[in-house]
């Protein structure tokens, strides 16, 4: 009954840390910056959420079962030693420091080649989650061989690895363990021999000592293997704690970005006028380009300003500092005269921007759900007039099952039209005072185009819009169209006045037309 007692409590004890674990990580990782993400591979962060807790977990689960038993059973054992015969067991103990000695020695070179192990298996496991998520691109390029490869070198090493951690268990930790163990019985035997022949103790002491010797000998065995578990448990749960204790890297000059806390401008008294002043910026991990250099755009309450300028100058950069993804290096970004890093990051994101890339990223789940990712709590009203608005409720009732329609995963059972529409409704649901839109008509053909645009055209009336185009012919009625060029912007104006001017706009326009 106990034994079925403790098996249940510790199958029990066991899934609650490593489900405790998991839910720390998970909430950990999505408090990261955008620049944890960009310098880190999914699959490796998602190995570190699944192999190692579960590493962890089993470990934890044995270190538990089998060392409480055999600590347990050792310290008892000793007890009994100590009893039958001081004498002989202080000369035992003189032992246990070598035996100590040697095994931590061996425990940190084991705990290094684990880590390498299991830090190449990340590796692999973020190589086959890249290839799986881009199936397509690796068959149209027929890549299959070449991805197998590459995963196989990964895996191979991993592998070496393990059997190198393998062989050292066997020989070091459970070989040597072994000798220094039978060394033990053997002294035993030849000092207990010595203190009979002297009288000190009788032979039936000197049996129930080294039956009690045997029994701690198998002990420190069993503990040995154990250690070898220990360290594997250890080095996955040092990997998981890593992340679940990082904070948000500290930006310059003084602000962290938490996901919540800050001021909120409350939405009647929200004009969305957003300005950059002399803004420079650096990508994290690369700190020796600099992508701005000194850009300073004022966008005016339910203004349209379209950026514009060759590839590269450094526009998509300037909405994701909108969106507060990064901080600036330097200079101060204002919305309605409040610098952004005052602000609650997550109502301005959550709330106040809108923001529509050229390739939109849907979640596995139906429309609706797609949709009402822009407010949770919006009802199945307000999630219909959005897709109306953005001209989607057409295509989307359409559908045998309407709203019910599971888009598949990323949205790969829509069309590229498709998505960007359920995008803007998704946009729209939250009803954001300023609309950013990243080249959202580009990776269209003409008539999604005309859709899209349209749809695009009727949601950018009383709301400040910044748009990043390629094309100009999509931003000629923009207010204020600002020209970008090696993070600078060189020339503002409308359509008209920067034609005229014969500069780079102008240049641009001929090109494409
Ligand atoms: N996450 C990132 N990490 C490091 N560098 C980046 C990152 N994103 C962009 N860059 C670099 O910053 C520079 C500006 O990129 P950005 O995407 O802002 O240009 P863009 O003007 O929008 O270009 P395009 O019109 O081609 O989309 C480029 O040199 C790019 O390589």
């Amino acid at each position: 009954l106990a034994t079925f007692a403790y098996i249940s409590l510790l199958s029990h004890l066991g899934e609650k840390v490593a489900c405790k674990m998991r839910k720390n990580l998970f909430e950990s990782l999505l408090r990261q910056d955008v620049a944890f993400h960009d310098q880190r591979k999914t699959g490796e962060l998602i190995d570190r959420l699944t192999s190692d807790v579960q590493d962890f977990k089993s470990s934890f689960k044995l270190c538990i079962s089998q060392g409480i038993r055999s600590t347990t059973q050792t310290i008892g054992c000793i007890c009994s030693l100590y009893s039958t015969s001081a004498k002989l067991t202080l000369a035992l103990a003189a032992t246990i420091p070598i035996i100590v000695l040697i095994g931590s020695f061996v425990g940190v070179a084991l705990r290094q080649l684990s880590k390498s192990a299991q830090a190449h298996a990340a590796e692999a496991t973020g190589k086959a989650n890249e290839v799986v998520a881009n199936f397509r691109t690796v068959r149209a390029f027929a890549n299959e061989p070449l991805e197998g490869q590459s995963y196989e070198v990964l895996i191979q090493k991993s592998c070496k690895i393990n059997q190198e951690i393998g062989k050292s268990r066997e020989w070091a930790f459970q070989g040597i363990t072994n000798i220094a163990l039978n060394g033990i019985v053997l002294g035993v035997i030849y000092a207990g021999g010595y203190l009979m022949s002297t009288n000190e103790i009788n032979p039936g002491q000197l049996m129930s000592f080294l039956v009690s010797a045997q029994m701690i000998q198998r002990s420190l065995a069993s503990l040995s293997v154990l250690s070898g578990s220990a360290v594997r448990g250890i080095t996955a749960g040092s990997r998981v704690f890593e992340y679940i204790h990082l904070q948000p890297s500290i930006l310059p000059p003084l602000f962290s970005i938490p996901i919540t806390g800050g001021r909120k401008i409350p939405y009647h008294c929200l004009l969305g006028h957003l300005r950059f002043e002399d803004v420079h910026f650096t990508y994290p991990q690369r700190p020796d380009h600099e992508v701005l250099k000194g850009v300073t755009l004022d966008i005016k309450p339910c203004q349209t300003v379209a950026l514009c300028g060759l590839s590269g100058a450094g526009k998509s950069t300037i909405a994701s500092l909108a969106e507060r993804f990064y901080d600036p290096t330097s200079g101060n970004i204002t919305l309605d005269g409040v610098d952004i890093t005052q602000l609650d990051p997550s109502w301005l994101r959550g709330r106040t921007i809108g923001y529509i890339n050229q390739e939109p990223v849907l979640f596995s789940g139906s429309v609706e759900d797609n949709i009402r990712y822009g407010r949770p709590d919006a009802t199945k009203d307000e999630v219909v007039s959005a897709a109306k608005l953005a001209n989607a409720d057409s295509f989307i009732t359409n559908f045998p099952s309407g709203y019910a329609t599971v888009v598949g995963e990323r949205g790969l059972a829509l069309s590229g039209g498709q998505k960007q529409r359920i995008a803007i409704a998704r946009a729209l649901l939250k009803n954001p005072s300023i609309l950013i839109l990243d080249e959202a008509t580009s990776a269209l053909d003409a008539e999604s185009e005309r859709l899209v645009q349209e749809a695009l055209d009727r949601v950018m009336v009383d709301r400040t819009v910044l748009i990043i185009a390629h094309r100009l012919s999509t931003i000629k009625n923009a207010d204020v169209i600002a020209v970008m060029k090696h993070g600078k912007v060189v020339e503002v104006g409308n359509h008209k006045e920067l034609k005229k001017k014969g500069g780079i706009y102008s240049e641009l326009i001929k090109l494409q037309e």
